[in-house]
């Protein structure tokens, strides 16, 4: 079958737009669905046309129905000096957004980072969670199956481990009970990947073994208790990805040079903006803007982009010490990967490449080149906020 004869089939309804890879190659059907678009919606789509991306390897793993790929500018902050306990060097890091002024700030962060001598950074918990939902008929039910879970962890094990040769089961912790609804956390450590897949492909051998030997029977294979893509308490208490924390202390010469402000305004406006006021809007994120650093550099480097919700929890700690500026950045809950998900599409791979933190054994030392980061954005903003400069600076930089 020829082009235009699939086109003709797709507007007639004879086809689906996913069965067109049945008969071309992967980057014959990509165009093929994007000339369909174009004929239904009335446009033209020269841009998304216009790739380097190795299609057939996406297709296989990252995206159904390709029409092509949208791009995003990309800045660099740096160079960002890091006194990690796996990250030992300046970086400069890449950052996908379109949001004018986020990188000037994040480089504004970096060079008050770096003059300062470095930032401290260290993960401190590293896992990954799939947290079913199993239904039983009453309380007391739910209890023997919390029982099982706890009295057969070792076995559980065994057989989790048994469908990944990096995965490792570290505890089910905590096990809640709500009536007849139990919801064990299964944590994991996942080595270099995110471990979303490979976690829940570990878990459902789980529920078969529960289905086998017990009179509990799953409901979901995520009861929302993992807590996976949505802002959550126990992921801020418990961890999830990685937690990091960075600080830093910023002589008081170099706060007032780079930030055009002093310490004791900047504890102010964390106070009052990032802890009081976000108690007082019941929000879970004790901070500036996270989400702007952790969604640019994923976008940047094949992160799941959906996690940038769980990277936007966190408190930021300033302190006034004489005049010098005690700063901390505290996240419990950043998923990032140096393998697997899209971090072998061509341009996440580079974004890698240009931190040094492509492939396995980097995972770490990438959580904490995010909170490094995270830092510098953060600091900058909040400085900006105390000298009044934030509202000048979007003026010039993102209405240019
Ligand atoms: C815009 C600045 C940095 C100017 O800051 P400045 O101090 O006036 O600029 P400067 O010309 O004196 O330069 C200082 C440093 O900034 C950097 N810099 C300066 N300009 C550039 C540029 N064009 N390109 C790259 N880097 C730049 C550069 O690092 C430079 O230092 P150097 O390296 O030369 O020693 C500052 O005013 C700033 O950081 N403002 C805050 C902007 C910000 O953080 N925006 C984030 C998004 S806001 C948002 O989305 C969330 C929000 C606000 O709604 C959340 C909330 O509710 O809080
Ligand atoms: N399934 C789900 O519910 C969800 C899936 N996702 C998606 O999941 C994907 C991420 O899942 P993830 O499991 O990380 O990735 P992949 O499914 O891409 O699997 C990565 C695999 O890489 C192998 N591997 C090779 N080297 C290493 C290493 N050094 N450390 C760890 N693993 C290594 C592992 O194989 P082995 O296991 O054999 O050791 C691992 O399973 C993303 O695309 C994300 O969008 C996101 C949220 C939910």
């Amino acid at each position: 079958m020829n082009s235009k004869e699939i086109i003709d089939k797709l507007l007639n309804g004879e086809m689906k737009l996913y069965q067109v890879d049945k008969y071309v190659s992967p980057k014959e059907a990509t165009d093929i669905r994007r000339e369909f678009i174009e004929k239904t919606a009335s446009c033209e789509l020269p841009h998304m046309a216009n790739y380097s991306l190795d299609m057939e390897k996406a297709s296989a793993r990252n995206i159904e129905n390709p029409i092509g790929t949208i791009q995003l500018p990309v800045g660099v902050a740096g160079p960002l000096k890091i006194n990690g306990d796996y990250c030992k060097r300046e970086v400069y890091v890449p950052l996908a957004t379109s949001e004018g002024a986020l990188v000037a700030s994040i480089n504004r962060g970096a060079s008050t980072i770096t003059a300062s001598g470095g930032v401290n950074a260290h993960v401190i918990s590293d896992i990954m969670t799939r947290a079913p939902v199993i239904k039983t008929s009453s309380a007391t039910d739910a209890l023997k199956i919390k029982q099982w879970f706890i009295d057969n962890f070792q076995e559980l094990k065994e057989i989790a481990e048994s469908t990944t040769s990096h995965g490792k089961l570290l505890k089910i912790d905590p096990i809640l009970i709500v009536g007849t609804y139990v919801y064990p956390r299964f944590v994991y450590f996942t080595g270099d990947s995110m471990g979303m897949n490979m976690v829940t492909i570990a878990s459902e051998k789980i529920l078969d073994k529960l289905a086998e030997e017990t009179t509990g029977r799953h409901i979901a294979l995520s009861g929302n208790v993992c807590v996976d893509k949505k802002p959550a308490a126990i992921n801020m208490i418990e961890g999830r990805g990685k937690s990091i924390v960075a600080d830093i202390l910023i002589p008081e010469e170099i706060v007032n040079k780079k930030l055009k402000t002093t310490a004791e305004a900047i504890e102010e406006v964390n106070v009052a903006k990032n802890l009081i006021g976000s108690a007082a809007a019941g929000s879970m994120a004790y901070n500036a803007h996270y989400a702007n650093m952790v969604a640019a550099i994923f976008l940047a480097t094949g992160q799941d982009a959906a996690h940038a919700v769980e990277g936007s929890l966190g408190i930021t700690t300033a302190e006034n010490r004489n005049g010098d500026l005690y700063f901390s950045v505290n996240l419990p809950d950043v998923p990032v990967a140096t393998v697997g998900g899209g971090t072998s599409l061509e341009t996440a791979h580079e974004g890698l490449d240009i931190l040094g933190v492509a492939g396995s054994n980097k995972a770490r030392e990438f959580g904490e080149i995010v909170a490094a980061t995270v830092l510098a954005g953060e600091l900058s903003l909040v400085g900006a906020l105390a000298a009044g400069h934030l509202a000048r600076a979007h003026q010039e930089l993102g209405r240019g």
